[in-house]
């Protein structure tokens, strides 16, 4: 507790506050940081690994601000278009890592879940980025602590764990490890309120808060299905009528990805050999296998090819 009271002791002046962020990744959760970071005063640049990645990372975030304009412009077509074009302004898409990150205050780390390609990246941007630049993953599962020890700035590494769609989405977890110094935690959660979000604290543990009530509960809705229980559409439809969820776990797990889905329980699986709980999903693995990765591949659980809608 006392760690939590020290930092709130700290306030950063404007001139050290976070302003120009660098996303790796540009995929469903990238894109969307570098969206509201763009649309919160924040200079952003994002970084995929190839040009038509990036091309879509644009596209989607294009789709995505038009939708919030729409809403937030109603009845002002021009300020709604203004809107978008200025979001857009903000957001300087790159496949050049080293130029990405050579004057830049945080970068957030949002590729795949996988661990040695983590390391990979993050031993280069702590040979490319300058000693003032802090690190942050949004890494669902893995450890904070463990993904920071390839670096020499672990007083400067946090997770910011944002939820998906983040445009919509209040909630932002902020990770401390027990190397992050008081200003920079108290920074990350300046700019989690910056970025206008509700922050909560955390510490390094597995899943932090959401993800460890999560996982469980839609790794039983898996086991569920796999006993022939019930279908997946009824489970979904019990969960959202029985439970008020605006999405069933099979929906849910379709949006997260079920690529990232199965990454995260193979990760606790290999940590935790012991638990049933994380038992690898081999309905889970085929789908996956088999490229049904969910909406972004248009079939999860469910179909979503625009003919079957
Ligand atoms: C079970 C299989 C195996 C599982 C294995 C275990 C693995 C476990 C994985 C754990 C998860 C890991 C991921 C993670 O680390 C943490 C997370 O992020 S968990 C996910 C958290 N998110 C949710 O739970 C989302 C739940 N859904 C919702 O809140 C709503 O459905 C949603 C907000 C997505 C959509 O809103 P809704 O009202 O339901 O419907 P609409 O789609 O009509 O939207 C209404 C309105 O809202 C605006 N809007 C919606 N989406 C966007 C967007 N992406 N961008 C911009 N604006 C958006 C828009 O104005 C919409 O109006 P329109 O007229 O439709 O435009
Ligand atoms: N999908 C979700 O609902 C959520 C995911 N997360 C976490 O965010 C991270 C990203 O997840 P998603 O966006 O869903 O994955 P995604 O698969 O949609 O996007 C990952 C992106 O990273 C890019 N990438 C991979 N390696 C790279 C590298 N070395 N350099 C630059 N770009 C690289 C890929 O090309 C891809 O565009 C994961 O750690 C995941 O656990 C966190 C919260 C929610």
């Amino acid at each position: 507790m006392a760690q939590l009271t020290q930092v709130s002791r700290f306030s950063t002046s404007a001139a050290n506050m976070i302003k120009k962020i660098t996303v790796i990744g540009g995929g469903l959760m990238g894109s969307g940081i570098a969206q509201v970071a763009a649309t919160t005063g924040h200079k952003v640049t994002m970084v995929d690994t190839s040009e038509d990645i990036l091309q879509k990372s644009v596209k989607s975030i294009q789709a995505s601000l038009a939708r919030v304009g729409k809403k937030k412009f109603a009845n002002d077509e021009a300020a709604g278009k203004k809107f978008l074009e200025d979001a857009l302004s903000h957001i300087k898409p790159t496949v050049n890592i080293k130029e990405a990150v050579k004057d830049t205050d945080l970068v957030i780390e949002a590729i795949v879940e996988n661990m040695d390609v983590k390391h990979k990246l993050f031993r280069e941007l702590d040979q490319a980025a300058p000693q003032h630049t802090i690190f942050a993953s949004n890494t669902s599962s893995l450890p904070i602590g463990k993904i920071a020890e390839v670096t020499s700035r672990k007083d400067r590494f946090g997770g910011l764990h944002f939820f998906n769609p983040v445009p919509m989405m209040k909630l932002l977890e902020v990770i401390r490890i027990p190397e992050t110094s008081d200003e920079t935690y108290k920074k990350l959660l300046e700019f989690g309120k910056a970025m206008g979000k509700h922050t909560v604290e955390c510490k390094d543990t597995p899943g932090f808060i959401v993800n460890r009530l999560l996982v469980p509960y839609m790794m039983e809705a898996t086991r569920m299905l796999e006993r022939g229980d019930a279908s997946a559409q009824d489970i979904d439809s019990a969960m959202k009528l029985g439970a008020g969820y605006p999405m069933g776990p099979f929906e849910l797990a379709d949006y997260v990805g079920l690529d990232t889905c199965m990454f995260i329980i193979d990760g606790w699986h290999k940590d935790y050999p012991e638990n049933p709980l994380f038992k690898p999903v081999p309905l889970l693995q085929k789908m996956v296998a088999d490229g049904k990765l969910g909406r972004k591949s248009g079939e999860g659980f469910f179909n979503y090819k625009k003919s079957s809608m």
